[in-house]
This record gives structure tokens, C-alpha cells and sequence, in this order.
């Protein structure tokens, strides 16, 4: 069956139908992830986004019951120009085209990849619907031209109530603005007491849980639209309550802290990007899923240090606190997909936690 990739500004990509019939609109963001599909299309970041692969041919290892970051995928579809029928992994239990269908994704196929990013580049994100008929297709070019900005993400992803992974170790409230399972699961492998709540959880809540420290996670969409988010951090802060921002969780520390954050221009999504820690001038490559960014020039007035930048475009990458402790970062430690080299910043997340406990900072009234 032919489907069509129809773009705000007037493109039509003709290509090829798989997985769910349904037709959907999306931001088109594209990801450099070479593997790791599976990961990708079950980041709650990708909400009302949709993914376009670059990498030639995805599906050639199945979808399996290991790789999932979370368990109902948010995004609006995927655009692969190959996708494999027949996968070859013995742990795949479907093919990704059957996947698709039992999830309702809709994914294209068959089209010039290439040219779609580098249009994407070239323009920057751009609204566009994967339809069955171009029929209507200049009445949905005016109407993806008319509509609004999607907001407010964060509330559809989102756990609606507070949930335990009970252990040992440090107690840490996860606030989920999307989680991705990959930070609960770095947590859990080092003993933490992990308890999951909503995103509009009010700081004098998370307190009475008596955190030893606190996770802002990854999420979807425009930091500015989590309001709620501001002032519970701003409290969390003056209660000496460690944080560790990540991605999303990094954009609202850094909002909170009194600096900005801008909207890239097609943004950095992939597991090859390289960022240079500022301290050690090391260089490790990460793996990122993000839209928006912190402001450099803005923390002039915040109360954050650079601590982190993008080699490629150099923007603002991780921030620590001046005086409270806190930091955060805009990859992912927890790659998933992508490479390990960033792990130990949950390790400093949990030295953070013990030099707060033994200095008895923290408040819990
Ligand atoms: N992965 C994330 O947390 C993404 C953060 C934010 N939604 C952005 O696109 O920049």
C-alpha cells in the first residue's frame, strides 16, 4: 500500500506502508542511531514526534523483550527506507513491521531518507502527517501550517501515580516527566529506593518522603510548558535535597535556576555525539533525544557553572549548581540505545547524595 510523507512547507515524500494503517501528524525529527530502534521508538521523548531513521535499514534484529524504555511508545510514526521482514536475533520475538501494527505506530518506508534530513537540516523540524492519499493534500499542508505547536507532553507520558522499586540503598524520588526504564534500571543496579511520581508532584510531597536524593527525568516537549515543575525545584534546592537533571530534567533545573532555554534548530538525536567536560577537557560520546537547549549566554544570571558542551555545535551540554547540590546534564548516561561512556555520572549522582547525608544538609520540614 502507498503511503506519503507530506510536509508543512509543500513536500510529498511518496513512499511505501507498514505497521498500523492509521494516519498521524508530528514534528519530523530524524535520529543518527545506527541500532538500537527499539530504545528509540519507546523513548517517551519522542511524543507527537515523528522518527526518521537515517541509518539505511532498521528491523534486521526484531523487536525482543529486553530493549523497551517504556511500555506504551508515545511516538507518531516512523520513516525507515528499508525495514526488515524476516529478522535474525535469538532474542526477537516479531518482526518490527508486526510491532508497529500491534502498537497502532504508523511507519513509512521506501523514500529518500537522505534528502528528508537534509531538508530537515537545511529547514530545521518540521510538522508533517503520513497519510494514505494525497488527495487533500493541499488542504493538510494549510491546515499543518495553521495549527499550533503541540504542548504539554509531559501530562500524556507521565505516570499518574507514584510507584516503589523497593531496595536497600539511597532513597531517590524519580519525578517522571517520561522516564526512560534506562535511569530506574541505573538506579536499581546501584541499590537505590526508587520511588516514581507524577510530574506535578509538589515539592512538600516529595519531601515527606525523605529523599536522599532526587532524579528530574528526561520527557517530551518544550521545558517551558512543565510550570509546576519551577517552583518544586526551587524548594528541593533550598531543602539541600541532591539533584541529578537529566535531559528534560537538565532544561528545568536550568529554567529554575533563573537561566533560559531556546529551541535548536533540528536538535541532536542519536548515540554519537561527542561532548567535552569542561573540567577535565575529556571528551565522551553520548547518546541524546533532545529539542530544546539552555541558553549559555543566559546563565550569566543564574545561579549554574558550564559544565558540559556539544563538540559539534556548542551548545550547552551539563551545569552544576553554584552552591547547592545539584547538577545535570542534557545526554543520556543511561545510553539506551548507545555508548556507555557516561554511566559514571549516576555514580557521581550517588557521591552527591553520600558527602549531603554525611554533612547532614538536607531538610525534611
Ligand atoms: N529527552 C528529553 O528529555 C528531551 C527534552 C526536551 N523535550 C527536548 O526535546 O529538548
Amino acid at each position: 500500500m502507498k503511503r506519503y510523507l507530506i510536509l508543512e512547507d509543500g513536500t510529498i515524500f511518496n513512499g511505501l506502508a507498514f505497521g498500523s494503517q492509521r494516519e498521524s501528524s508530528g514534528e519530523v525529527v530524524f535520529t543518527t542511531s545506527m541500532t538500537g530502534y527499539q530504545e528509540v521508538m519507546t523513548d517517551p521523548s519522542y511524543c507527537d514526534q515523528i522518527i526518521c531513521f537515517t541509518y539505511p535499514l532498521v528491523g534486521n534484529y526484531g523487536i525482543n523483550r529486553s530493549d523497551y524504555e517504556s511500555i506504551r511508545p508515545a511516538t507518531s510514526g516512523i520513516i525507515v527506507n528499508e525495514h526488515a521482514e524476516f529478522p535474525n536475533h535469538h532474542e526477537g520475538m516479531q518482526s518490527l513491521s508486526s510491532w508497529l501494527t500491534a502498537k497502532d505506530i504508523p511507519g513509512l518506508y521506501g523514500i529518500d531518507t537522505r534528502k528528508l534530513t537534509r531538508k530537515i537540516r537545511q529547514h530545521g523540524t518540521l510538522k508533517g502527517r503520513m497519510t494514505n492519499s494525497i488527495e487533500n493534500a493541499e488542504e493538510i499542508i494549510k491546515n499543518l501550517n495553521a495549527e499550533e505547536r503541540i504542548t504539554n507532553q509531559v501530562t500524556k507520558v507521565s505516570t499518574k501515580t507514584p510507584y516503589h522499586l523497593p531496595n536497600s540503598g539511597h532513597r531517590v524520588v524519580v519525578v517522571d516527566f517520561g522516564v526512560k526504564s534506562g535511569m530506574l534500571r541505573e538506579l536499581s543496579r546501584r541499590l537505590c529506593d526508587v520511588i516514581v511520581v507524577p510530574h506535578n508532584t509538589s515539592a512538600a510531597d516529595i519531601i515527606r518522603l525523605q529523599p536522599d536524593g532526587v532524579l528530574l527525568s528526561n520527557g517530551p516537549g518544550d521545558p517551558k510548558d512543565v510550570h509546576s515543575a519551577i517552583t518544586m525545584i526551587q524548594e528541593l534546592l533550598k531543602n539541600n535535597i541532591p539533584i541529578l537533571g537529566i535531559c528534560l530534567g537538565h532544561q528545568l533545573l536550568a529554567l529554575a535556576c533563573g537561566a533560559d532555554t531556546e529551541k535548536l534548530k533540528f536538535g541532536h538525536r542519536g548515540s554519537n555525539h561527542p561532548v567535552k567536560d569542561l573540567e577535565t577537557g575529556k571528551i565522551a560520546l553520548t547518546s541524546q533525544n533532545h529539542g530544546y537547549a539552555v541558553t549559555e549566554a543566559s546563565l550569566q544570571n543564574s545561579e549554574l557553572v558550564l559544565t558540559h558542551k556539544a563538540v559539534n555545535d556548542g551548545t550547552v551540554e551539563g551545569l552544576k549548581h553554584k552552591v547547592k547540590p545539584a547538577f545535570s546534564i542534557q545526554y543520556h548516561p543511561e545510553a539506551s540505545p548507545g555508548p556507555q561512556d557516561s554511566n559514571p555520572i549516576f555514580d557521581d549522582f550517588m557521591n552527591m547524595i553520600k558527602t549531603t547525608k554525611k554533612e547532614g544538609l538536607m531538610q525534611y520540614a
